[in-house]
C-alpha cells in the first residue's frame, strides 16, 4: 500500500486513503512544510535543513533547489494513518523503560537514551518481533552494555512518510505483552548499585614484599569506574590456610563483594580456586570461556558475590571480570549458563 507510485493522478498521490498533494517549488511560497528536509553535504553536513511545519519564503526557494526539490508535498492524512514523526514517537515511548529517555522526532527518527550510568536491557526477541511487521524501523545496541548519561540505546524511524497506524498500534502491543510479563518495557537500563568490596591479595612473591602489588590499584581503578570502592585490601602468602582464614576475616566484615587476586592457574602452588571452595563458597564457575579471563572464578559465599582474579585483570583493560561484574553490580545474580553464554563472542585477544 506504500508504493508512491501506486494511486497517482494529476499531482495527487494517494497512500492508502492519505493524499499528498504537488506543489511546485516556485508555487510553494507560504506553504507548511509537512515533513523535514535534509541536506547532506558529503565530509561537511548531514541533516535537518528545514524543519516540519516551517512556512516556506521566498529566500528557500534556491534553497530547497539545491537540495533536489522540484516539488512540496500538502499531506492530508486519513485516520488510519500516522506521520512519520508520529509514528516515531509513539513506539519510542511504547518501547523506554526505567531510566531512558525518549527524545525529540526528527527527520522521522526518535532517540532513545539513558539517564544513568548502568546495564541496559534490550530484548532481542521483542525487536525482532518489531522488526518484522515492516515499514517502521528499530536499531538498538546490544544488550548488557554498559552505559552513561546520555547514551543512545535505541532509535525508531518510520519508513515510509505515512504508515497504517495498525503497525504502530501492533508495536504498542509487543510492548505492552513484554512489560505485563517482565515489569519493564523491551528497553531499560539498571543503574549500578555502589557497593563495598573487601580485597584479598595472594602471592608469596608480593606477601614478602620482593614486587610491587600492581592487582590493589588496577581493582581499585576498576571498581571505581563503576561507581563502586574497594573497602579494604588483606595480603596472605600462597598458604591455603592463611587464604581461608582471610576469606573468612573479609566475609566478617560485611562487604558487598569479595574479591581474592592470584593463584588461579595450572601450577600446584595456585592455591586460590580451592581456598575459595574450602572457605564454604558455593562455586558457580571456575574457568569461563573469554578471553582475557579465562581462568576466572565466580561464586557465592553465604550469598556475597566472590571473584577469584586471574593476572590479566592487572594489565589487560576488558576482561571476564568486567562482564560479570557489570552484571553483579546492576543485581543479577549469576548462575552457570550466564558463564556458559560468554563464550560466544568471548574472544577479545
Ligand atoms: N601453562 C599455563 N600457563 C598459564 C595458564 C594456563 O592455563 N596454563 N593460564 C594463563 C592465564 S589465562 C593467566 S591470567 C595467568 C595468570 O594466572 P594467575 O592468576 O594464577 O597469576 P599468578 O600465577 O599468581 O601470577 C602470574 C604473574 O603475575 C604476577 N602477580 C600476581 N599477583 C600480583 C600482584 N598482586 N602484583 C603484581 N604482580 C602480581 C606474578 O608475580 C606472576 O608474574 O596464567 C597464565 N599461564
Ligand atoms: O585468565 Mo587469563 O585470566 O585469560 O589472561
Amino acid at each position: 500500500m506504500n508504493d508512491p507510485e501506486q494511486g497517482r493522478s494529476a499531482g495527487v498521490t494517494r497512500i492508502g486513503s492519505s493524499r499528498l498533494t504537488e506543489v511546485k517549488v516556485e508555487n510553494a511560497v507560504g506553504m507548511v512544510l509537512a515533513h523535514d528536509l535534509t541536506q547532506i553535504l558529503p565530509g561537511e553536513f548531514k541533516g535537518r535543513l528545514f524543519r516540519k511545519g516551517h512556512v516556506v519564503t521566498e529566500e528557500d526557494l534556491p534553497r530547497l533547489k539545491d537540495i533536489g526539490k522540484e516539488n512540496l508535498y500538502i499531506i492530508d492524512l486519513a485516520d488510519t494513518d500516522l506521520h512519520e514523526d508520529d509514528a516515531a514517537l509513539r513506539m519510542a515511548r511504547a518501547l523506554s523503560g526505567s531510566h531512558v529517555a525518549c527524545g525529540e522526532p526528527g527527520e522521522g527518527k526518535v532517540t532513545l537514551k539513558s539517564t544513568v550510568h548502568g546495564l541496559v536491557s534490550i530484548s532481542r526477541e521483542a525487536v525482532d518481533a518489531i522488526n518484522r511487521l515492516g515499514d517502521i524501523a528499530l536499531a538498538t545496541v546490544v544488550d548488557r552494555r554498559v552505559v552513561r548519561p546520555g547514551d543512545a540505546l535505541a532509535a525508531t524511524r518510520a519508513i515510509p512518510l505515512i504508515v497504517p497506524a495498525g503497525k504502530v498500534e501492533e508495536v504498542e502491543r509487543i510492548a505492552q505483552s513484554f512489560r505485563d510479563a517482565w515489569g519493564d518495557a523491551p528497553v531499560s537500563v539498571r543503574p549500578f548499585r555502589r557497593m563495598k568490596a573487601g580485597l584479598l591479595t595472594t602471592g608469596s612473591e608480593v606477601y614478602s614484599g620482593r614486587i610491587r602489588d600492581r592487582f590493589g590499584p588496577a581493582v581499585s581503578a576498576k571498581l571505581a569506574e563503576f561507581g563502586s570502592e574497594v573497602a579494604e585490601q588483606r595480603f596472605a602468602p600462597d598458604d591455603r590456610h592463611t587464604i581461608v582464614n582471610e576469606i573468612h576475616y573479609l566475609r566478617k566484615q560485611g562487604y558487598d563483594m569479595i574479591l581474592v587476586t592470584g593463584g588461579m592457574s595450572v601450577d600446584p602452588d595456585d592455591r586460590t580456586p580451592a581456598a575459595i571452595a574450602e572457605a564454604g563458597a558455593d562455586i558457580v564457575s571456575y574457568g569461563t570461556p573469554m578471553l582475557p579471563g579465562s581462568m576466572l572464578l565466580f561464586g557465592y559465599l553465604q550469598g556475597v558475590p566472590i571473584f577469584g582474579l586471574p593476572g590479566c585483570v592487572m594489565h589487560d583493560p576488558y576482561t571476564s571480570f568486567d562482564v560479570l561484574l557489570s552484571r553483579v553490580l546492576a543485581g543479577d545474580t549469576i548462575v552457570r549458563e550466564d558463564i556458559v553464554e560468554m563464550g560466544y563472542g568471548g574472544l577479545h585477544r
